[in-house]
């Protein structure tokens, strides 16, 4: 593989839901084996920018090439044979509660075909990987929220994607299993190479995750940097957001008002 074409190369990117622009032209590259994480206010289409790389929701302008290729313009057969690459660890896991723990994270390997045998020896790998022992046969029912999450983990890596995304790894988890999901998911980028696209709000989880941060403002990407220069950086929407300030350039608008003007009243 050609390591001067970005693994996933954003170009131009639109999308608008009737009036509201959510994305404006945003370009992003993401190099084989970076893990990069998009920050952004909420609602900014740090979601919608990654369900239109899954082919979830279709941009109105705009490419998406993976490795060079725009996927999305292939014969179906081929989307889906190329999405084979590809795990998705979503908000809330998304597990099916009518699975078992294994058949859940086995899921892609059961639809490949591979034996039930071979699929739940595979599972309990991977529930190991991620510290889970002995609840291979448990349902979803039964567990933790962390539990929940790192079983979703399993099932994100479970066929070996080359490339993965992770929407919100941290949410609803407390400080320690946050660390926990944080630093699985330094291992899987570190042992494997995985390229990683991620979205968080959690700052602590994005400087530990990734190589590379970029920050999603008024439907672009306003700013693209090496996690090593978080604090340093002296842009101003970047700094805004870090500190967490409502004062400032980005537009923070709440049901059409400034946030500023909202407070006031
Ligand atoms: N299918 C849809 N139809 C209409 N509007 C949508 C749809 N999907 C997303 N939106 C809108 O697009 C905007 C961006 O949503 P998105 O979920 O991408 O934000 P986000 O940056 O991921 O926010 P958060 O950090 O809160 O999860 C929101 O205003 C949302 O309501």
């Amino acid at each position: 593989m050609n390591n001067t074409i970005p693994r996933i190369s954003i170009k131009g990117l639109h999308k608008r839901f009737d009036d509201k622009i959510i994305l404006d032209g945003a370009d992003l590259d993401i190099m084989p084996g970076q893990s990069t994480t998009v920050i952004g206010m909420s609602g900014t289409g740090k979601s919608v920018l990654i369900k239109c790389i899954l082919g979830l929701i279709k941009p109105d302008a705009g490419e998406i090439l993976i490795d060079g290729e725009n996927w999305l313009a292939l014969p179906e057969h081929e989307q889906l044979q190329r999405m084979q690459r590809v795990g998705m660890l979503f908000q809330g896991a998304a597990l099916f509660d009518s699975l078992s723990v294994w058949e859940n994270v086995s899921f892609a390997l059961l639809r490949r075909g591979l034996s039930q045998t071979k699929a739940k020896e595979r599972a309990i790998e991977v529930l190991e990987w991620v510290g889970l022992h002995s609840i291979e046969d448990k349902v979803p029912s039964e567990l933790s929220g962390g539990m929940a999450k790192r079983v979703g983990l399993a099932r994100t890596i479970c066929h070996k994607p080359d490339i993965v995304f992770f929407d919100e790894p941290t949410t609803g988890l407390d400080p320690i299993m946050s660390d926990v999901i944080n630093k699985l998911i330094v291992r899987l980028h570190k042992d494997s190479g995985t390229t990683i696209l991620s979205i968080t709000h959690d700052m602590k989880s994005a400087a530990m995750i990734s190589d590379h941060i970029a920050l999603l403002c008024h439907g672009r990407v306003h700013r693209q940097i090496p996690a090593n220069e978080l604090d340093s950086d002296q842009d101003p929407m970047l700094r805004q957001f870090i500190e967490g300030k409502a004062e400032g350039p980005i537009n923070c608008s709440i049901w059409g008002k400034q946030i500023e003007e909202a407070i006031q009243r």
